[in-house]
């Protein structure tokens, strides 16, 4: 038997486990109080900015919207976007029926290695983490797609195209996106943009939380921060909470249709600490599935980002060091993310 009891031995995933109808969780699930969903909920008062981003096309209206989302990335930044409906509707039931594959076939996709372009991950790859989350996930690289899409699985038939044209949807979005947050912080775009963003990395994590018969005692990702630039969210249910500068779980609530961007640490290292990187987690329910796809955009892998000389002056010290996506993956490779977050490894001041 190892440390997690016949967690690791019995079961492969949180899939099986609630298809299975177990009553009760098996304790390697099981967190601490103090880390339980629900358990550090005050009456919270912060709200999300939803922003149009269509309100960018009016030149009247640009400017202040150029400015609610200033606001939004130094307050919490979340904004709100759609892509074309029925692409997003797609890749989520392409998702529902990879994750309904038997467990053999999605197994034969496993890794541990965080280095692997493509990988199908359950509770048990984080036998780093002391306690397991009730996820499953399949995570590829997905940029510039004709590189990878070879890579990703051909069960169901229709995988790589419908979670390809999505990929690719979202590539385009993050592009119109990163434009707005740099403009926000009065940088060139243009030079950032050609190089760095176009030849970038995007890595297309689609998630799944079954329900889970104890959804108070576990989580269904533990709380951290993307690495990349970007991350932007698509969801079948509500789940998702984020920290807010009082340290409480905001919830994001659910808006059909609508995409969520959060802010990862290459966004805080480059805006020198203007803007932060959004800690979050996911919450299970107990009769409901969840999927989420997260597209996670960040710098080319060896491309080291530091925060942008335009935002260091004698008033602004440069707050972090430069870092690498690869840096960031050998972190990962032996680190548990519940302990330590990469970004506090990069702080100078
Ligand atoms: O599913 C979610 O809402 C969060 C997933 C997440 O944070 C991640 O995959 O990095
Ligand atoms: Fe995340």
């Amino acid at each position: 038997m190892d440390q997690h009891g016949d967690c690791a031995t019995s079961f492969t995933c949180a899939m099986s486990l609630s298809d299975q109808g177990v009553s009760s969780i098996p304790q390697c699930y099981i967190l601490p109080p103090s880390q339980r969903p629900n358990t550090n909920h005050v009456s919270i008062s912060t709200t999300l900015p939803i922003i149009d981003l269509s309100t960018l096309r009016d030149q009247s209206l640009r400017s202040q919207t150029i400015n609610e989302i200033r606001i939004a990335c130094k307050e919490i930044g979340v904004i709100n976007h759609g892509i074309d409906e029925s692409t997003m509707k797609d890749a989520l039931e392409v998702a529902n029926e990879f994750f309904n594959l038997p467990n053999n076939e999605k197994m034969c996709l496993f890794s541990d290695d965080v280095h692997k372009p493509v990988r199908y991950g359950t509770s048990l790859n984080q036998a780093k983490d002391e306690v397991f989350c009730w996820r499953d996930f399949i995570k590829h690289y997905s940029h510039p797609i004709s590189d990878w899409i070879h890579l990703w699985p051909s069960n169901p038939s229709t995988y790589r195209e419908k979670m390809g044209k999505y990929a690719m949807a979202a590539q385009i979005l993050q592009y119109k996106v990163m434009e707005i947050i740099l403009e926000s912080l009065g940088l060139n775009h243009q030079s950032y943009l050609h190089e760095e963003i176009k030849g970038g990395s995007q890595v297309v994590a689609v998630n799944c939380y079954p329900a889970c018969p104890e959804p108070d005692l576990t989580l269904g990702i533990h709380p951290h921060s993307d690495y990349g630039s970007i991350t932007l969210l698509l969801q079948t249910r509500s789940g998702l909470e984020i920290e807010d500068k009082n340290n409480n779980w905001v919830p994001v609530p659910f808006v059909d249709g609508a995409l969520v961007v959060q802010l990862g640490d290459q966004m805080e290292v480059l805006s020198n600490g203007q803007y932060k990187s959004v800690i979050h987690r996911a919450i299970v329910n107990g009769n409901e599935k969840r999927f989420s796809i997260m597209s996670l955009h960040s710098f080319a892998m060896d491309k080291k980002m530091g925060p942008a000389i335009q935002l260091v002056d004698d008033q602004h010290p440069k707050c972090y060091n430069e870092f690498s996506f690869r840096e960031f993956l050998e972190f990962l490779s032996c680190n548990d993310v519940s302990k330590g977050r990469f970004l506090d490894t990069l702080k100078l001041i």
